[in-house]
């Protein structure tokens, strides 16, 4: 494989880099912490500084980067931008994890190796880690202590609990443990158990740090605000004191998990504590200067110091593109929400799945409202919060084995389609790990595309997508033909039945629904994947996501109920769901479901005017 001299490698898909992201990209000897506004282009700028080092060989085979983001579909974004750019042997050694899969993984690895007073046993399932359980756990054993609280300590207290030094906690933690491990018909593990496990395990084996360092040498950390205690405690076990370089990205005026543990000050302890250089990028590529200058007022209040955003992103659309539409009753409301994206679709200025509609929370309710008026609109909404079986829709479609079927289907459905070729043979390529420049290998992954996107085609071709059992036959079929095992062992989250079987069966029933209404396959996979429908989601799920127009269904003060001058979070909260729009950014009202959130109209004044619907 050639490699490109450092000073004559250019970014690849952007015309190029702001000369603050040229520096931190650049700086490959220490630490960088780069912290951005939305649509600086952080995920662009870690997939660029990735290539950079592979390609250049400043990360030299056989060393790897990790990059760890929060969202599964982050991390595949992440690694489908080193796919398209470098060569298969190079983009082999990108390892993109969520911060959940990485531990998981390493705990899968070397679980014999955790000390045995917490070795879990082999055949441990995930648990998710609800409030319900905790207080079924409380309740039991009688403690006095708040469901929130035993989370927090679960996840903050290091172990051997012996060692803890609070006496309360460790008369509870010991028996939490025990229980996890014992009281049910096997051991249940949650992430944050895990991930103390393996912090365990690193503390108590030097060999196996020293492997993972000598792996790693550069760690890219996406969405850096959302670290919470016990994951960066993981960091700072794994890799604290070693030569190993990091990359931390993140934008703090975006840190909307505090609820889930995210740690405060994440940036200032990172950069003590990694003796790291800091730098903060200063464009927004994805919104025009009239969203910008409404963004830069919410910014404002949030962190009264920050630098305003030069607006990349060109503006497209004409009339208003900021407001808060007022209507006067609840029907109304979503009658007119659903009558103004029909126009818009019908005019062809926008496709229905870029333009999303955000809420606060409860989007199964909102669903419920808006779904009727969207069917006699003809526009087909989809809350990809809803879960198919017992995993949600906008986690499915990011899942490895969607990823894996989806374009083999699409082969299966048409010949003649090359961005569903280029992805499969991807895919292949990927399972098998075939050397990039063995050419044999690579004709292999060609020719097993064509022979299974020739066997599904036959399948596909004879039987139309109506009855359920058919259209499960064929996701079994492209399964079975790209090989379960392949797929299990390249995916180190499938490794327990139980985990690959939620997803698998998640995925079995998308694809039966997504044909209820008949069609073509080609139709029928539109539908699984969401094209051509609306999407509805919280803003929490719209994290790292952007649409060519966003709209706010119901800013007021019962939706937003904690949206109060000093509540930062909160505040932030809806300054995420403002930075995911292109070019236009609406928000919807009416009395029947509270009061105006005056103190925020204040703030934006003219910026974000009352437009009214009667
Ligand atoms: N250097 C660049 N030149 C042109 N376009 C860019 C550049 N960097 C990023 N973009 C585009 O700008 C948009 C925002 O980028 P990205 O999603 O990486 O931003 P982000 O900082 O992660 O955003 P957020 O924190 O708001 O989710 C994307 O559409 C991306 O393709």
């Amino acid at each position: 494989m050639t490699l490109v001299a450092p000073e004559e490698w250019r970014p690849q898909g952007i015309d190029d880099l702001e000369p603050r992201a040229w520096e931190a990209l650049r700086e490959v000897e220490r630490s960088v912490c780069v912290t951005a506004g939305a649509g600086a282009g952080k995920t662009e700028f870690l997939a660029q500084k990735g290539s950079y080092l592979l390609e250049t060989g400043l990360c030299p085979a056989p060393k790897r980067i990790l990059a760890i983001s929060f969202k599964r579909d982050a991390a595949r974004n992440l690694s489908d931008r080193i796919v398209a750019r470098c060569a298969p042997d190079q983009a082999r050694r990108f390892v993109s994890m969520t911060f959940d899969g990485f531990t998981k993984h390493m705990l899968d690895q070397f679980r014999e190796a955790v000390p045995e007073d917490f070795r879990p046993p082999a055949n441990y399932a995930i648990a998710m880690d609800t409030r319900d359980e905790r207080n079924d756990f409380i309740r039991r054993h009688s403690f006095g202590v708040a469901a929130d609280r035993l989370g927090r300590a679960v996840a903050e207290c290091p172990l051997p609990i012996v060692e803890v030094e609070n006496e309360r906690a460790r008369e509870i933690l010991g028996p939490y443990w025990r229980d996890q491990y014992e009281h049910f018909d096997r051991a249940y593990l949650t992430f944050a158990m895990i991930n103390r496990l393996v912090d365990y395990m690193l503390r108590t084996n030097p060999g196996i740090r020293q492997a993972l360092i000598s792996t790693y040498p550069y760690v890219f950390l996406d969405e850096f605000q959302d670290t919470t205690t016990a994951q960066y405690d993981l960091v700072r076990t794994a890799f604290g004191r070693s030569d190993s370089v990091f990359t931390a990205v993140g934008d703090d005026k975006q840190k909307i998990m505090g609820w889930a543990g995210a740690m405060d000050a994440a940036f200032v302890r990172f950069t003590a504590d990694f003796r790291a250089r800091c730098t903060a990028l200063q464009s927004n590529w994805r919104s025009h200067e009239d969203l910008v200058a409404i963004q830069h007022a919410v910014a404002t209040r949030i962190d009264p110091a920050v630098e305003h955003a030069i607006a990349r992103g060109r503006r497209t659309v004409d009339g208003t593109i900021a407001a808060i539409w007022e209507f006067p009753t609840r029907e109304d409301e979503v009658e007119g929400l659903a009558e103004w994206i029909a126009g818009k679709v019908e005019g062809g200025s926008v496709e229905p799945h870029d333009v999303a509609i955000l809420v606060r929370m409860l989007a199964n309710n909102v669903e419920d409202e808006l779904a009727p008026a969207f069917t006699r609109h003809g526009l087909i909404l989809r809350n990809v919060a809803r879960n198919v079986g017992t995993i949600a829709i906008q986690d499915l479609l990011a899942e490895e084995l969607t990823q894996s079927l989806l374009p083999f289907l699409r082969l299966g459905a048409a010949r003649r389609n090359a961005d569903a070729w280029a992805a499969a043979r991807s895919v292949l390529q990927w399972l098998e790990s075939p050397d990039g420049e063995d050419e044999i290998a690579q004709e292999r992954a060609i020719a097993r595309v064509e022979e299974i996107s020739k066997r599904l085609r036959v399948r596909m071709g004879r039987q139309a997508p109506d009855a359920a059992a058919n259209v499960r036959g064929v996701g079994r079929l492209a399964l079975r033909e790209i090989g379960e095992p392949l797929i299990r062992r390249a995916t180190p989250s499938y490794q327990r039945d139980a985990d690959f079987e939620r997803v698998l069966e998640g995925f079995l029933l998308l694809l039966e629904e997504s044909a209820e209404l008949g069609g073509t396959w080609n139709e029928v996979l539109d539908r699984f994947e969401g094209i051509g429908q609306v999407p509805l989601m919280t803003v929490h799920k719209s994290k790292g996501l952007e649409f060519h127009t966003v709209i706010f269904f119901g800013l007021d003060s019962r939706s937003w109920r904690s949206l109060q001058p000093g509540a930062e979070e909160e505040l932030k909260a809806f300054f995420v769901a403002l930075t995911r729009a292109k070019q236009r950014a609406f928000f919807t009202y009416c009395r029947g479901r509270g009061q105006p959130i005056e103190w925020l109209e204040e703030l934006l004044g003219d910026l974000l005017p009352r437009v009214f619907f009667v």
